[in-house]
């Protein structure tokens, strides 16, 4: 006796196997046509066919309706607690001013930093609890939430109560990065290394209070050097966190390198990797997290060279890079779409990225990204006749139902206005 089965799948991306999904791998999508799926105790407890499944009995019936069922999307890359907006620096984008040049104004996460030290702990949980719910009804039911909006002892605290808040009561599980060098406050311009000095004395009240498991660093021109952020991700490690870097986002520095080099779980932007550094990430276990969304609202030409890094045997996941300058969207399906067009990743190589590939970026490949007996029913019913069908018809939300632990937590119109 289950408590729910789901009937009628046309399409189960069960997205079974062990481990990450890398290179050639990517192209081949696990699938059953014709499936069911059966929950006991917020966990998958059988998998067959719509046929078999007529023998089985369950509390609660859902009909897929013939269409799409996919385990829960994975976010593996978010700034999801600060305060404020930045939509001011949209004309300054049309004039030209580049992201790095506003930032150098005081502008850009400097202008965030400076609304998120001003807000109280509770604002910031509303407003990141109404982004979360948004990106829950998107599909996504796993999320990596970075601070680095405070960028002092206090704030950067304040950011990660928030998001540990919101992993202990929202639907969705928030895994927290600390992402204390995420610029140099203004207060710290002449003495950058004194300010890393400071973030590196948190970590360790960050550890015990379990306030992240990751630690990450922009490693970017005006911002940290390469020597800087090796230095910093080092004694992150000593301390007993993962790693991540945001790297080569737009400048090509080496931080490909330099997360194979410290064996970061993942690498970030990757824009402007050199030939050298996706070789060293193709032979690596570090994932390649890419955030086409990025690129695109930047107004950037330039995209990561995803076709390269897949083909040379990387792992590659998609996320948002949710955040309120370079990347305001919670959608990840739009990201699949971009990631379609500019990255030139199949279909089937999108799924692996939004499920599997993702949950391994952040150190849960063993919870999420697949639907497999004894796995948490985390699971996304789509108004989708198919896999292919999600990046196709853009820009609008596809999901009808989203299952966390077994539950229904989400549920969506289909979609079809009436229009008198
Ligand atoms: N590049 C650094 N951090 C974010 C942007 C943060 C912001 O602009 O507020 C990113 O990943 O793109
Ligand atoms: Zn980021």
């Amino acid at each position: 006796m289950m408590d729910t089965l789901i009937v009628n799948i046309g399409q189960l991306l069960t997205m079974e196997g062990d481990g990450p999904v890398k290179g050639e791998k990517m192209k081949t999508l696990p699938l059953i046509e014709q499936a069911a799926v059966g929950i006991k105790n917020g966990r998958v407890a059988w998998i067959g066919s719509n046929e078999e499944a007529k023998t089985i009995s369950a509390s609660h019936l859902i009909d897929a309706e013939g269409k799409l069922v996919t385990p829960g999307l994975v976010d593996p890359h978010t700034h999801l607690v600060f305060a404020g907006s930045r939509e001011h620096e949209l004309p300054l984008k049309q004039q030209g001013v580049s992201y790095l040049d506003i930032l150098k104004r005081g502008g850009g996460i400097l202008s965030t930093v400076r609304a998120t030290r001003a807000a109280s702990e509770d604002e910031l949980y509303e407003k990141a609890r109404v982004h979360l719910n948004r990106m829950l009804s998107y599909g996504v039911t796993t999320v990596e939430a970075k601070s680095g909006y405070g960028l002092d002892v206090e704030t950067e605290q304040k950011q990660l109560r928030v998001a540990k808040r919101l992993h202990q009561t929202h639907h969705v599980e928030v895994v927290s990065t600390f992402l204390g060098a995420h610029a140099i406050p203004a207060e710290h311009q002449d003495n950058p290394d004194d300010f890393l000095q400071q973030m590196v004395d948190l970590l360790d009240v960050i550890k015990q209070e379990q306030l992240a498991e990751f630690v990450d660093i922009f490693c970017e021109t005006g911002v940290f050097t390469v020597e800087q952020s090796r230095t910093f991700l080092q004694k992150a490690k000593e301390k007993g966190f993962a790693v991540k870097i945001h790297a080569d986002e737009i400048d090509p520095l080496g931080g490909t390198e330099l997360a194979v080099e410290v064996g970061a779980v993942s690498a970030d932007h990757l824009v402007g990797s050199s030939e050298a550094g996706i070789q060293q990430l193709a032979h690596s276990n570090t994932i390649a997290v890419l955030l086409p969304g990025t690129s695109f609202y930047l107004g950037k030409r330039k995209y990561a060279k995803a076709r390269q890094m897949i083909d040379e045997g990387a792992a590659v996941a998609l996320a948002t890079d949710f955040n309120p300058g370079s990347s305001p969207t919670e959608n990840l399906q739009f990201i699949m779409t971009l990631a379609a067009l500019y990255l030139r990743m199949t279909p089937e190589e999108i799924w692996h990225a939004v499920t599997v590939n993702a949950a391994y970026a952040i150190n849960r490949g063993q919870d999420a990204g697949r639907i497999m007996v004894g796995r948490r029913a985390d699971i996304v019913i789509w108004d989708a006749p198919n896999y292919m069908y999600v990046p196709y018809h853009y820009g609008i939300n596809h999901v009808r139902m989203v299952l966390k632990d077994g539950k229904v937590v989400s549920e969506r119109g289909r979609g079809d206005v009436s229009v008198s």
